[in-house]
């Protein structure tokens, strides 16, 4: 059986590139977002999130008559998920989007179809998705049971992209098929195969939710590393960047580099969905979560020891002090200022310091709301020439150009090594 129609249940980050990269191959493919000006943007042929390389696509998918958005589901022969799965206040996961979804799909479903999780999900997900199907429409078989031959194929395959990269990974990168059953995890090879130039390594969908929390909290697992070496090298007057070049000439080590935290919408979230599951088990992958979320408040530590020695050195008040923040996205070289440390190290210090602050943000054109009134986004060379205190976030390139013999401030606090 072909697919001639597919569905995309969530058009952000992972769905819109998704559904464009299907559009793109050929497919009649129909998005649904819950989300009625993301729908009506989308159906204009642009984009309402930023991604390089995806508003062309998008724009020409969509101009083809290949692509089209709307607000409620219909019928396809496969349907892949992508709502968000964040976490509630106390670090469970939140499997309301994802309910909601297979239950706006449960309707439309029809004998032979297929339906992908795609949502980064907590072990069992899969299964579970299955029995909310399973509860909407009796009248179908689902591969709950293994014998008998399921109406509806399901399977969990996680997505793996590193935004910015979006649009080449999705193409390139190796896929996890985590079928409900052998047969599920066949078809559902069958349709990333319409795109995809990696392999597609099949297992079952146990095994691909744990695959996709394992990656991510190995990285946050080894940023730990990274961030607490910061916090020892501080106290033992080591420069840390110059203590990892040095240990990773070792043919066995590379560690990864510290910051002023761990953002971004999955490092942060999903080893929590570990940790909810095995909370006498997982002890590294929590302690890892709760080194990487302190790290902010070390940092504002480090900027007060710092303004105390600009005050005894300089003679002024604190009131006359100038706080210049450089970056705020939780990475470099990329827009998006959701869930970055950068952000909260900018806040706690706008909220802390009496004087004034500022921010330099090359990659947005006004400050967030979180800020407005508590700090102001100047120019790079504007801080340079007159802040009294830097603070570096966020490695940007452009942060990387400065000549940093050239800056006349000794009172700076450095958390990505661009200064020293
Ligand atoms: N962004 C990433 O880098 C990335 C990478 C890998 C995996 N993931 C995972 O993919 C999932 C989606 O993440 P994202 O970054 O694309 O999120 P996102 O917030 O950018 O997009 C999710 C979209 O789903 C829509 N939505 C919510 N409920 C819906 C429903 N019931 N029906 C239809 N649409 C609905 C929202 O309006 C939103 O547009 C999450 O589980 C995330 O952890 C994200
Ligand atoms: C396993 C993995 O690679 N997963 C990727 C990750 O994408 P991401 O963009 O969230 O990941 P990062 O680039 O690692 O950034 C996260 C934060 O960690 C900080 N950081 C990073 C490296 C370092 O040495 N020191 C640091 O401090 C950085 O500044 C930022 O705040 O999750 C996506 C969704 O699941 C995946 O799809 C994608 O493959």
């Amino acid at each position: 059986m072909s697919f001639n129609i597919l569905s995309v249940i969530g058009l952000g980050y992972i769905g819109l590139p998704t559904a464009a990269i299907f559009a793109s191959r050929g497919k009649q493919v129909i998005g649904v977002d819950v989300n009625p000006q993301a729908v009506a943007t989308i159906n204009r042929g642009e984009i309402h999130i930023v991604e390089p390389d995806l508003d062309h696509v998008v724009q020409t998918a969509v101009q083809q008559g290949n692509f089209s958005a709307r607000t409620t589901p219909v019928a396809a022969d496969a349907f892949l998920i992508a709502v968000p799965t964040p976490f509630m206040g106390d670090h469970q996961p939140d499997l309301s989007y994802v309910k909601a979804a297979a239950l706006s799909i449960a309707p439309v479903l029809k004998k032979g179809d297929l339906v992908i999780l795609e949502s980064t999900s907590p072990v069992g997900t899969t299964e579970q998705m299955a029995d909310w199907l399973a509860d909407a429409r009796p009248d179908l078989r689902f591969p709950q049971h293994e014998a008998e031959q399921p109406d509806i194929f399901i399977a969990y395959c996680p997505e793996r992209v590193l935004p910015g990269h979006i649009m080449a990974e999705l193409i390139k990168n190796d896929r996890v098929i985590g079928g409900m059953t052998p047969a599920c995890s066949a078809r559902a090879s069958e349709l990333y195969r319409i795109f995809l130039e990696g392999a597609c390594v099949e297992t079952n969908a146990r095994t691909a939710e744990m695959c996709k929390l394992t990656e991510n909290s190995f990285r946050d697992v080894n940023i730990a590393f990274a961030n607490e070496l910061s916090l020892i090298c501080a106290e033992q007057q080591i420069n840390v960047w110059e203590l990892i070049r040095l240990a990773n000439r070792h043919p066995r080590v590379n560690i990864l580099q510290p910051g002023p935290g761990v953002g971004g919408h999955c490092i942060a979230v999903d080893p929590w969905f570990i940790v909810a599951q095995n909370p006498q088990q997982a002890r590294l992958i929590r302690t890892a979560r709760e080194v990487n979320d302190a790290k902010p408040h070390w940092v504002l530590d480090q900027v007060k020891r710092t303004l105390a020695d600009c005050l005894i050195a300089s003679g002024k008040r604190a009131s006359d002090i100038t706080i210049a923040c450089f970056g705020l996205a939780f990475k470099p070289n990329i827009d998006d200022l959701r869930e970055s440390p950068a952000m909260e190290v900018a806040q706690l210090i706008a909220r802390w310091h009496s004087g004034t602050n500022w921010v330099v943000e090359p990659h947005v054109k006004s400050l967030p709301q979180k800020l407005t009134g508590l700090a102001t986004l100047v120019s790079l060379e504007q801080a340079l020439a007159e802040a009294d205190v830097l603070v570096m976030l966020v490695d940007h390139q452009v942060f990387r150009d400065i000549d940093s013999t050239a800056i006349a401030q000794p009172w700076r606090v450095d958390t990505r090594g661009v200064w020293q």
